[in-house]
């Protein structure tokens, strides 16, 4: 299948902060891949990145067959960024004939707008929207040019329930139509309502690369931790640690695993359980994995 976007040991430096290590992954045509992780885990590096706004401090980074920095290749993609300014004073309809005329093939803006809830807002200034409304806008903009690949950078933070239906409504219909959209986020539902594959960023690593089932059921982790000594060989433990006395086990079925601790007879005290968060879920997973190699 068409590889659209590469990324081969990508690393990106900013000063002192590693924001990727040697990340690779590929975006083939057709797909709609959420990419996943924690504020500051790297995703918006990747797809500055991906689009050409930034360079990898080292490895490489190919944009549909070429270098992200040809003027050829990035007018075959859409970007939402995670921040974007629009001018004020500019109307709803004139804002999208703007950004349409830097593209040689373009979307039809009625058609366009209908798709993403902006029809009736047409006329109306900039300025004047609404937040959601706004962002709404700035989604649509990266579909004007109708590229081949779509990144959007966190699409429906701040908005309500129906605004963000609405959206992945768009976003959709785009993929159906045989678009490929990398979209980032940090809500495993968003990924879910959207997405068949989610890669895992935390701290500039691809943690999992997956389907949405095979991930939701690695991220239904929990936590079990106690204070003990000692413990036997418990079932269903993916990942251990130990610190400031007390052991964390990283499970998949913690009810089980209490059972079995009880019958065991060990002594232990102050258990607790509760989720992970996704960060810890992974890095507990990973840990595991190259203590296992
Ligand atoms: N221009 C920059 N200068 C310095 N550090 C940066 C810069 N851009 C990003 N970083 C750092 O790189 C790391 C990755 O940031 P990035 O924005 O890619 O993460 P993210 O996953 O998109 O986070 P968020 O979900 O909060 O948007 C963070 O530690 C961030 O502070």
């Amino acid at each position: 299948m068409t590889i659209l976007a590469r990324a081969i040991e990508v690393s990106r430096r900013y000063g002192g902060v590693q924001a990727l290590d040697r990340v690779s992954l590929d975006i083939r045509a057709g797909e709609l891949v959420g990419l996943l992780g924690p504020n500051g885990a790297g995703k918006s590096t990747l797809i500055n990145l991906f689009a050409g706004l930034r360079r990898p401090t080292s490895g490489t980074v190919e944009l549909l067959g070429g270098s992200p920095h040809d003027p050829v290749m990035r007018r075959g993609i859409g970007v939402t960024p995670q921040d974007t300014g629009m001018p004020e004073t500019l109307r709803v309809g004139e804002i999208v004939d703007f950004v349409s005329a830097h593209f040689p093939d373009r979307a039809d803006k009625g058609e366009l707008l209908e798709r993403f809830g902006l029809s009736d807002l047409i006329r109306r200034q900039v300025g004047g929207l609404s937040g959601g409304q706004k962002r709404r806008l700035a989604v649509a903009l990266a579909f004007v040019g109708n590229p081949r690949l779509v990144f959007l950078d966190e699409p429906t933070t701040g908005l309500d329930v129906e605004a963000r239906r609405t959206l992945w409504e768009g976003i959709r219909s785009f993929h159906e139509g045989g678009g490929t959209v990398l979209l980032t986020s940090h809500y495993l539902e968003e990924i879910e309502a959207l997405a068949q594959r989610v890669v895992v960023v935390g701290s500039g690593r691809v943690l999992a690369d997956d389907t949405v089932r095979a991930v939701r059921d690695i991220v239904g982790v929990r936590r079990v931790s106690l204070a003990a000594a000692n413990l036997p060989e418990l079932p269903g433990v993916l990942g251990e640690e130990r610190e400031d006395g007390r052991i964390h086990l990283v499970t998949t079925d913690p009810d089980r695993l209490v059972v079995e601790l009880v019958r065991s007879g060990a002594p232990f005290s102050g258990l607790e359980i509760r989720p992970t968060t996704l960060e810890e879920a992974f890095l507990a997973l990973t840990a595991k994995e190259s203590a296992n190699v």
